[in-house]
């Protein structure tokens, strides 16, 4: 029997799959960790630990709560929640007897929509049927009270979780709200009510009448890592899990992505990308960018990978529009460049571009631009359309066009930087976006 054992262990250690077989597995193992949220938690430990208590309390205890998770986008709030979720769903009792309800400030966009939201995650369409409720609380209470499987003691808990929980606050009267802080604070069916949100001021959306029903427990999950532990990050995030089926091309990834971790371009990316955001929904859209360049011939990540990663995940959309505009359009931007050289960023008007464009025909002394000035108020209007530049606000729309007050939405390095790229650019052009003028 233990020779068996050994052979079988031997075997799957053993296990050699074909290089795309094996990719393939790579690519679902990391996606999944990467979408899923199924990685290992980083940092929030003490958060864990006090949310998962809290869910004990009315779980096992059949003690009401309230609270609140508060961070901002990307910070691991509903991971906190899935993982403390996780480990009390491992108790038998909890198991069997828990009953959960999931709400999203984005989908139950009213209280009418929540409540039938609510009957129907607790499998209570048929016993409300079509009976009709003089009010809201009576309509819930009823849906709780339906839970009871006897006496107070051995009805069954119910967790709220309201993701986006501060959309909640905008429904009519909070009448949601109110009922379940309501019920989370008298001796009625055990009920936690967790709300996710990332709004640090959540408080000051509730009414007086709900916020003295909650519990003012707040749980504030913070990206405060540290440099080394979003390497840390950054290498879980990308190792292959002991029990991944070929063994021997799990080892040589994992030393693999070890080595990246050390390397310094990879390191000098992650720093970019650290100083920029330590959310790891960031990190995790880097690492899928690097990630999707795997491929037969190329079977291992290397630090190239993540170079482009972060190129693409960076660029400047502004600067890419550019490369597509006319000759003309062009000339205007570098116009713009000019006028903001001379005023010190003050804003323009279409008359002072059209100027300064004049300007540069006549000292080319060519008519190769020279357009009518309607046409030039027309790509100047496309430059409008196309978000390059902008109207001063607070100004009325009764000025005329040629006259209005704009401001230009590039900074000269952009402009500098699409002119190099800029496909068959004229050098007159370029000569005169790079001198620094008059
Ligand atoms: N501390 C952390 N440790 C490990 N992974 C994390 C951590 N924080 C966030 N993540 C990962 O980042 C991703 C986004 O996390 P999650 O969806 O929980 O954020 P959220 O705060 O709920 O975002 P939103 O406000 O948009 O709902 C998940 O894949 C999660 O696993």
């Amino acid at each position: 029997m233990v020779i068996c054992n050994f052979m079988s262990k031997r075997k799957s250690k053993d296990v050699c799959l074909p290089i795309g077989e094996c990719l393939s597995k790579v690519h679902t193992v990391l996606r999944q960790r990467i979408f899923q949220h199924q990685g290992k938690r980083f940092g929030v430990e003490s958060q864990h630990k006090h949310l998962v208590e809290l869910l004990r309390r009315t779980t096992i205890h059949g003690e009401s709560n309230s609270a609140l998770i508060i961070g901002p986008r990307g910070s691991g709030k509903s991971m906190l929640l899935q993982d403390a979720l996780e480990d009390l769903l491992g108790i038998k009792q909890v198991k069997e007897n828990t009953l959960q309800v999931r709400l999203n400030g984005l989908l139950q966009t009213n209280d009418k929509i929540a409540l039938k939201e609510i009957t129907r995650q607790l499998n209570l369409e048929n016993v409300v049927g079509d009976r009709v409720f003089g009010s809201f609380a009576e309509n819930l209470a009823f849906l709780l009270e339906a839970l009871k499987t006897g006496d107070r003691k051995s009805s069954c808990p119910v967790l709220f979780m309201l993701d986006e929980f501060d959309l909640f606050a905008h429904h009519k009267n909070q009448t949601l709200l109110y009922n379940l802080f309501d019920i989370s604070q008298s001796a009625q069916t055990p009920i936690a009510v967790i709300g996710l949100t990332c709004r640090l001021d959540v408080m000051e959306l509730l009414e007086k009448r709900v916020k003295s029903r909650f519990s003012h427990r707040q749980i504030h999950v913070l990206n405060s890592f540290t440099f080394s532990q979003y390497l840390e990050i950054f290498q879980d995030q990308l190792s292959l899990p002991p029990a991944f089926p070929d063994h021997r091309f799990a080892e040589k990834w994992n030393e693999n992505i070890k080595s990246l971790t050390e390397s310094k371009m990879v390191k000098d990316v992650l720093q970019k990308q650290f100083n920029a955001t330590k959310d790891v929904r960031s990190l995790q859209t880097l690492l899928h960018l690097a990630l999707c360049r795997v491929n037969v011939s190329h079977p291992h990540l290397n630090p190239a990978d993540f170079l482009e990663a972060f190129r693409i995940r960076n660029l400047d959309s502004k600067a890419n529009m550019l490369h597509g505009l006319s000759i003309l359009e062009l000339c205007l931007i570098i116009s713009m460049k000019h006028l903001l050289d001379i005023y010190e960023g003050e804003p323009f008007n279409f008359q002072m571009v059209h100027n300064e464009f004049q300007k540069f025909i006549q000292r080319k002394a060519h008519s190769l631009y020279n357009f009518e000035k309607p046409v030039v108020l027309k790509a100047f209007e496309h430059l409008h359309q196309l978000e390059l530049i902008k109207p001063m606000e607070g100004l009325t729309l009764r000025t005329q066009k040629e006259y209005r007050l704009m401001k230009l939405l590039l900074d000269s390095s952009q402009i500098i930087e699409a002119l190099q790229k800029y496909p068959n650019c004229p050098t007159d052009v370029k000569q005169w976006a790079m001198s620094s003028l008059n």
